[in-house]
């Protein structure tokens, strides 16, 4: 079997995590899931730096833990990227780079120095010491770093959390090159959704250490029964999109499933493929198309399900065709009044600025 499997347990003073998932061979998985939830124990138990796990992790079909068998974590080609970027104080941004690169060298393996520095945007970071450079930059630096060990998996646990949203926002195209262009699959630990929806080709959801929901991204995000995991302020689902223009109002105009969305213009060259956030707190519905409204997205869809909560709200998932979904929280009250049922056309009405700049991001090799 191709990419990673685990099917292991690992028991801790009042916490037990107990995994069986296959994960995909290609593209970013994230890991998400609550704080404790168990996310980082389980990359340290795929990396082989928790020797208390039971159970088996194998790679590309070979073993890493067994029956018998155990794989020390340096031979296990995994690189790994930490909330802090960890860098070798002394040593310049190359030097950090070259540590690296001697590692994967004397492991046979080649890695592609100047694909990753451009990929990184590191060139004029190179002599630099860690000391000098700003969190985000640091995190690129040890983002590189790990890819140049050619690791045949790239275990990322939860890289942006110590960074500014700016900072955040400058980084995840990198995030996004690296998932693109590296050819490596990368597990991603995050409780951040929004990081999640921007990057993610399939979710693994963990809570109280076991998995709760597995598959992908785009299908999870957009399940109602899903949301309160999510959280409901915070669920919403992903579009995918393809770039047709960027207006001289400052508004760039993206073709989707169900019509036409124009958001707060964006840097992409015309035919990008790209996917968009929309969270579902931030739509309303309408059984006929809306008429004199100042929000200037309308989509168009099947209403497939409705799901109450436990408040007021109920989420509704429309159908826009292919396999995309769009996700609106509403009252109850709304609900009732509108009479909403499955089966029904309906539209969805989106505010042009309540998509911001980190909803808009490369939808990548999908
Ligand atoms: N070395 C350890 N010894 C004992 N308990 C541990 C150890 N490491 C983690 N735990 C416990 O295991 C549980 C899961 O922790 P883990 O860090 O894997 O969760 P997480 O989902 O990554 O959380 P966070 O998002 O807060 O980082 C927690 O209850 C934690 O206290």
């Amino acid at each position: 079997m191709s990419g990673l499997a685990v099917d292991l347990t690992l028991d801790l003073p009042g916490f037990r995590l107990a995994v069986s998932q296959g994960f995909a061979p290609s593209g970013l998985t994230a890991v998400f899931g609550p704080s404790g939830s168990g996310k980082s124990s389980l990359l340290r138990v795929i990396a082989g730096l928790e020797t208390r796990a039971q159970g088996r992790v194998s790679f590309d079909g070979q073993d890493w833990q067994g029956p018998g068998c155990f794989v020390p974590p340096h031979r296990r080609a995994i690189g790994y990227v930490f909330q802090d970027a960890r860098l070798f104080a002394h040593l310049s941004v190359a030097g950090n780079l070259a540590y690296a690169e001697r590692r994967a060298r004397k492991a046979g393996r080649n890695p592609d120095r100047s694909g990753i520095v451009a990929a990184l945007g590191l060139e004029g970071l190179l002599t630099r010491r860690p000391s000098g450079l700003s969190g985000g930059e640091a995190q690129r630096v040890a983002m590189a770093r790990a890819l140049m060990t050619a690791p045949r998996l790239l275990l990322m646990d939860e890289p942006l959390s110590a960074l500014d949203d700016a900072a955040k926002g400058a980084i995840l195209p990198y995030i996004e090159a690296i998932r693109d262009g590296m050819r490596v699959p990368v597990i991603y630990v995050s409780h951040s959704v929004s990081e999640v929806a921007r990057l993610a080709h399939h979710i693994v959801m963990l809570e109280a250490g076991e998995v709760r929901r597995a598959g992908l991204a785009q299908d999870i995000l957009s399940d109602p029964a899903a949301a309160p995991a999510f959280g409901i302020r915070a669920a919403g689902s992903v579009l995918r999109a393809q770039v047709l223009a960027h207006h001289d109002d400052g508004l760039s105009e993206l073709a989707v499933a169900g019509g036409r969305l124009l958001v707060p213009g964006f840097a992409a060259v015309m035919g990008a493929k790209v996917r968009v956030r929309i969270a579902a707190q931030d739509v309303i519905l309408s059984r006929q198309r809306p008429e004199g409204l100042s929000a200037l997205n309308v989509l168009e869809g099947e209403l497939t399900d409705l799901r109450q909560g436990q408040g007021p709200g109920v989420m509704v998932r429309l159908r826009m065709g292919a396999d995309q979904d769009v996700l609106a929280r509403i009252t109850q009250r709304s609900a009732r009044a509108l009479a909403l049922a499955p089966g029904q056309r309906c539209f969805a009405v989106i505010k042009s600025l309540s998509i911001a700049p980190l909803d808009v991001g490369g939808s990548g090799p999908t």
